[in-house]
């Protein structure tokens, strides 16, 4: 920036404390894993001797499961902690804010609600930030028109929603949020509660038409008049076959005509379908941020970019300006790419039966990276200076040339700006081009976003991860069990195909990015390498003890003792940190059954399919999270009983793995209570603990196979293959 008005910071970097304590720890754990090697060496048995392989197998786990907490060490060796001073912001540059341009990502109007979505746009466009500056862009994957409709009607909702944001100064400023979370005016000021009926009013009218026009399956011929935008879909269209479709439904170069009702400018408010042919491949929501990065250079061109999912609505509107303060700062500003906010949920239940919170990742682990020179890019909740999230490489440069002011296109009429960016947005733009692999949001993976913050980072950038008292951004997490392995599944993925490919970080990010960083990028690029040990440690143990074939060391060897120590520091540290998150420890147990769910078999098909993929025999999608639910299936949802009721192959893994377990302690216990032989109690006893905790973590697992009537309980196909499995598994190791 480059004035001469001193150098005042506008955030500050705050070191966490006690680090020194952990780290002593950490290495007294990293003893014990070394002890334990020794023993495993040392007992190798004979050739020839019974559950030689089965012993080989659980070593090769156990080696797998000291390597990946050790990679687990990088991003909690330091932690950082960001805070802004947003006053001194104002102060200085309250004139010459940047413009700022907001991507949200729409793929399906069945599974994303238009008022889902509209909620999410009218929460942004309701930011604490000059209008005039302020464009909100939607992608709509989907094509569709309840979806532009909503849109048409959240621009005139926005007239009267705006105001009154400003002037009661609520949060959060999605209406639906909003309102649902305070049922009546929290004071008895007239004025206050006079607007706060005739809003709720307006909002409601609202809501229940778009409702209605989703129902009905169209929307009303009225309205249909009222803006030239349907047409597109009079002529015919579909989800998958269609031209581009760009409306400026809000033009903010023309103050006159778009004011609110206290006669302020308006944001500009883009609708974009980019166009769709069969034949074209459309890299998911990579080719939609594309798209927008290019349209809305045309139409606002701002220099900062925030990208969120439709879901995901602005809890807190001064976001942008604590963003700013980091973008905006003299002596560091000029260096840093993005900032990353955490992903917050508002349907998280009270000990998050499916894990999906992913606590410990957002307070430790992305503090842990910020430490280690930046976080990586994860999707929503994002702020990009535009240049870096273009593809340019960071220089020095950036820190004299002055902030660049907007450059609306100021000499042509709305109609004409949206045929010019129609291009920008069609199929045939990007080909031959850089799009997708130097420019832009990167292709070829289903999480464009771990792969284009690493990238951003190798080109020189830094990132910041800003954790704000007030929730910033706050979404949906998928209610059903299936979805919520799904999820997992196109994660790890995705991290496994990036750590094949060329933008493996130890590779590509080699003299680029500090060490400790590239190191920090493999817990996540290895999610799903976790698979095999999880499954063999989950099935060994019980297979042998059917035999009654030792794996572990007796119970009485002192070389239990590392082994115990190993276990019970990490999952004793786990579920102090856990709580020191603010979780409870029924929602630790949720998270470390769900870690072994996603193991055997989020994780498992990730690999599969990875490998697959790699042979060039399978391409990867990308399946979108429903944000809808049935009343049966969101009601156990929120009693946080387990939703299974599909008959998917990853409840077979699941149900046989509980299966096998029981079986194996059945037998172990009739072997012992009953024929009386103690004798194999001595060594077999570390097995017969192991069979119990997964027995105890499965707990719902029978349930829903045996005991529930609901809906949601295992399919009983689910319930016989299953039970086939596990039988004849338990006979196979007998015999
Ligand atoms: O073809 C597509 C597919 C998805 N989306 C949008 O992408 C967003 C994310 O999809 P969702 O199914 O909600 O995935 P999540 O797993 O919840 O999303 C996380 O993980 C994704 C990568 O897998 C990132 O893209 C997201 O930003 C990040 O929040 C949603 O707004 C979708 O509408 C598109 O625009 N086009
Ligand atoms: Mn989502």
């Amino acid at each position: 920036m480059g004035e001469k008005e001193g150098n005042i910071t506008l955030f500050e970097t705050k070191k966490a404390k006690d680090r020194v304590l952990y780290r002593l720890f950490s290495a007294s754990i990293f003893v014990g894993i070394c002890l334990f090697v020794v023993y495993r060496v040392n007992h190798v048995p004979a050739q020839g001797e019974a559950g030689r392989l089965g012993w080989f197998l659980v070593f090769i786990a156990e080696l797998w499961f000291g390597f990946y907490w050790f990679l687990l060490q990088f991003c909690r060796w330091n932690m950082v902690y960001r805070c802004t001073f947003k006053d001194r912001l104002s102060q200085r540059y309250e004139k010459r804010m940047p413009g700022v341009d907001v991507f949200v990502c729409t793929a399906d109007p069945s599974i994303e609600p238009p008022v889902m979505v509209i909620n999410t746009v009218l929460s942004l466009m309701a930011y604490d930030y000059p209008t005039e500056k302020l464009s909100v862009y939607l992608s709509d994957d989907g094509g569709s028109e309840f979806t532009f409709y909503a849109m048409l009607e959240a621009s005139q909702f926005a007239k009267h929603w705006l105001p009154f944001c400003r002037k009661f100064k609520i949060e959060p400023r999605s209406p639906e949020a909003y309102f649902t979370r305070s049922n009546a005016p929290p004071n008895h000021d007239s004025l206050f509660s006079q607007h706060w009926y005739s809003i709720k009013k307006l909002y409601e009218g609202m809501k229940c038409r778009i409702e209605n026009a989703t129902k009905q399956g169209k929307v009303a011929e009225e309205m249909r008049k009222r803006h030239k935008g349907f047409q597109e879909w009079d002529m015919g269209c579909s989800r998958r076959d269609h031209a581009a479709i760009l409306q400026i439904l809000i033009d903010g170069r023309k103050p006159h005509k778009t004011v609110d009702d206290d006669g302020r400018r308006l944001p500009t408010l883009v609708y974009l379908a980019r166009e769709k042919r069969p034949q074209y491949h459309h890299n998911f929501k990579a080719g939609a941020m594309n798209a927008l990065i290019r349209v809305s250079s045309k139409i606002s061109s701002g220099s900062i970019i925030l990208n969120v999912d439709c879901d995901m609505y602005s809890n807190n509107s001064e976001s942008v300006r604590d963003a700013l303060c980091f973008f905006m700062d003299d002596q560091k500003g000029h260096e840093i790419a993005y900032v990353q906010y955490p992903q917050l949920y508002e349907n998280i239940t009270k000990n998050d039966l499916y894990g999906s919170l992913l606590r410990v990742t957002t307070e430790v682990e992305l503090p842990g990276l910020d430490a280690c020179g930046g976080p990586c890019y994860i999707g929503s909740g994002c702020f990009h200076r535009r240049e870096s999230l273009s593809g340019l490489k960071y220089t020095k440069e950036w820190k004299t040339e002055s902030k660049r002011e907007n450059n609306r296109n100021e000499k042509y009429s709305t109609t004409e700006l949206e045929e010019i960016c129609k291009v920008l947005a069609s199929c045939t733009y990007e080909e031959n081009t850089q799009w997708g692999k130097e420019m832009g949001v990167k292709y070829g993976t289903p999480i464009e976003d771990i792969i284009t913050g690493l990238s951003i980072q190798c080109k020189g950038w830094k990132s910041i991860y800003y954790h704000p008292e007030r929730e910033s951004f706050v979404g949906l997490v998928p209610t059903t069990l299936l979805q919520a392995l799904v999820q997992h599944k196109r994660w790890s993925e995705g991290h496994l195909q990036i750590f094949l490919s060329e933008h493996n970080p130890l590779i590509y990010g080699h003299n680029k990015i500090p060490l400790r960083l590239q190191l920090s990028y493999s817990p996540y690029s290895l999610w799903s390498a976790n698979c095999f040990a999880t499954l063999w440690y989950v099935s060994l143990p019980a297979l042998f003890l059917v035999r009654g074939i030792s794996l572990f060391p007796k119970i009485s060897s002192p070389w239990i003792l590392p082994f115990l120590y190993f276990n019970i520091a990490k999952y004793g540290y786990s579920l102090g940190e856990f709580v020191f998150c603010g979780g409870t420890v029924q929602g630790w147990w949720n998270d470390t059954r769900i870690w072994v769910f996603r193991c055997t078999t989020s994780y498992f098909f990730a690999f599969v399919d990875t490998m697959l993929n790699v042979a060039g025999l399978s391409e990867s999608g990308f399946v979108v999270t429903a944000k809808v639910t049935e009343d049966d299936v969101s009601q156990r949802f929120e009693q946080e009983i387990f939703e299974f009721a599909t008959p998917s192959p990853m409840f077979i893994i699941i149900a046989t793995l509980a299966m096998l377990n029981m079986f194996s302690l059945l037998w172990a216990v009739k072997r012992v209570a009953m024929d009386l032989q103690y004798t194999i109690l001595e060594p077999l006893a570390m097995q017969i603990v192991v069979c119990i905790i997964v027995i105890a973590l499965n707990i719902p697992v029978y349930q829903g196979l045996f005991f529930r009537k609901d809906r949601g309980r295992m399919p009983t196909s689910v319930t016989i293959k299953s039970l086939m499995f596990a039988l004849l598994a338990c006979s196979i190791s007998l015999y």
